[in-house]
């Protein structure tokens, strides 16, 4: 569905070059949802403007949905679906007036946009806000809107850009909802995001972008158990004894003591956890507490950039 090579934007602001996308390799199968996760300024947006014809590429090559984006533009854009940050929608009209104007806008009958805007609303559950102005809808209703007038004519490729930004964490959760169920309906969806937790939570597989270049791709789980592996933590009397036993468990590496607490990596600790637990209680080492806690996607982008994400977006 998308098929990009060497894809790189370069801008020019007073005298300066910034090199915003330094030549990305994507590709998108039929059906995947994908995330394009990276701190403010990576070159997300950048990249998903040059992939929705928005912005001339200075370098590289892509297919999008079955067209080539440089010499045919507009069957990219007949093909696809995009919502930018923030809404798109007018503030005055009524919100199935929007609707229906922006299936007229891509050539559907006022007839074929009134069913399809109906459906959709169904879909997103804005059924119910039909007669209302767009003005007068909550951020997470305008950003189910701007869904529904992003794929009301269709398109086998939804790109949406940081679609949750600036919901509260109920009505992010909602949008993730009806992402999915967009997704399951048959969509291929692409979409950008600096949450750690929506990339983790909706994403089949997900990119990670940093300062214009792909530093790590893969599956959310897969990605987490390359670079990090579980943190297996516990406290105890007798930290130095326990430190001991722990260093022979199989592949235990990052052992560090500090106070009673004892901590390790290993790539899998559910399974490594009972042997360890027999052989501390052989030795007679008893313990306060255990945990296992599972990679997050911040030790990837930790272990891949040698930052957080978190402090790389605050900067
Ligand atoms: N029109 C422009 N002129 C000059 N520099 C630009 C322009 N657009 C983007 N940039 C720069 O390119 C880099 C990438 O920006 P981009 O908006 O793609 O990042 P992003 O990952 O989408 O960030 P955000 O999450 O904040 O939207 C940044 O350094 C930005 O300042």
């Amino acid at each position: 569905m998308i098929k990009a090579r060497g894809l790189a934007r370069q801008f020019r602001t007073r005298g300066q070059t910034v090199d915003a996308v330094q030549g990305v390799d994507i590709d998108v199968a039929p059906g995947e949802l994908v995330g394009f996760l990276g701190p403010n300024g990576a070159g997300k947006s950048t990249t998903l403007r040059m992939l929705t014809t928005l912005l001339k590429p200075t370098a590289g090559e892509a297919q999008v949905a079955g067209c080539d984006l440089l010499t045919d533009p507009a069957g990219v854009r007949k093909r696809i679906g995009y919502v930018a940050q923030g809404h798109g929608s007018g503030d005055e009209q009524k919100v199935i007036d929007e609707a229906v104007l922006q299936g007229r806008f891509y050539g559907l009958s006022a007839a074929e946009a009134r069913r399809r805007a109906d459906e959709l609303f169904e879909r997103l559950e804005l059924a119910d806000f039909a007669g209302r102005v767009a003005g007068a809808l909550s951020g997470g209703q305008k950003r189910r809107l701007d869904i529904a007038m992003g794929v009301l004519h269709e398109p086998e490729l939804l790109f949406l850009d940081e679609p949750s930004a600036g919901l509260d964490p109920q009505s992010r959760s909602n949008l993730w909802g009806h992402i999915r169920t967009l997704h399951q309906a048959g969509t291929t969806i692409f979409l950008t995001t600096h949450y750690l937790d929506e990339a983790d939570a909706l994403c089949d597989r997900i990119m990670v972008i940093d300062h214009g270049k792909i530093v790590a791709e893969g599956t959310p789980d897969s990605l987490k158990s390359q670079v990090a592996g579980d943190l297996v933590q516990f406290e105890t009397d007798t930290p130095a004894v326990a430190a001991e036993i722990a260093a022979k468990v199989d592949g235990a590496k990052e052992l560090h003591v500090e106070g009673n607490t004892v901590r390790f990596r290993v790539s899998r600790g559910d399974t490594e956890l009972p042997s360890l637990l027999r052989a501390l209680d052989q030795a007679d080492v008893a313990l306060l507490s255990v945990q296992v806690q599972r990679p997050t996607l911040d030790d990837v982008f930790l272990t891949m950039t040698g930052r957080s994400l978190r402090e790389a977006s605050n900067a």
